[in-house]
């Protein structure tokens, strides 16, 4: 009579963690109007800075909105951060708040500032960074129209 061949176990998974620093990034869209004026100053100031930026009826942008992470993947998951989690982040605490809204007067964490796109990138990172774990937040960047557009990479530190 044959012997039963001996049953083996499985080998046990083995998963190797990559090693490297990794930015990822989420895009968001959202449209807001918004006039460059500065309150302190006089209609006459205003207009020589900002020109047609100041028109007091306004003007609107479409928003696009990206924010990267930086760091090692997670030996446990491969990932910085899940970037549906990141998605909500950006949706709760930005586009929520700023998508069809009028910058200069209808977004609190807005108030008293000049709604230049460096002030928003500012703006944005000050309202993202405690909700995204410690040292990832790298860099939020945020175009006005697709030829302008800034990037904030935190305070300087130096
Ligand atoms: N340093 C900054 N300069 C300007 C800002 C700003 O946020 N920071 N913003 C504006 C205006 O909001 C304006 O709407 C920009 O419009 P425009 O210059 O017309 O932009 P376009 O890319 O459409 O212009 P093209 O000349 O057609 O490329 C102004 N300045």
């Amino acid at each position: 009579m044959p012997k039963k061949a001996a049953k083996s176990k499985p080998a046990a998974p083995v998963l190797r963690p990559m090693k490297g620093v990794v930015t990822i990034t989420r895009q968001v869209h959202f449209n807001s109007a918004h006039r460059l004026w500065n309150p302190t100053k006089s209609q006459a100031w205003n207009e020589k800075q900002f020109g047609l930026c100041t028109n007091p009826h306004w003007h609107g942008h479409n928003y696009v909105l990206e924010v990267s992470l930086r760091g090692q993947p997670d030996p446990d998951t491969g990932c910085i951060m899940d970037l549906g989690d990141l998605k909500d982040l950006l949706n709760t605490h930005v586009v929520d708040k700023c998508d069809h809204r009028n910058l200069n007067d209808q977004v609190d964490f807005l108030r008293g500032i000049i709604p230049s796109t460096e002030n928003l990138v500012i703006a944005f990172w000050n309202e993202l960074q405690p909700h995204i774990p410690a040292g990832r937040l790298y860099c939020v960047k945020l175009y006005e129209t697709p030829r302008n557009f800034a990037e904030y990479h935190g305070p300087d530190v130096s």
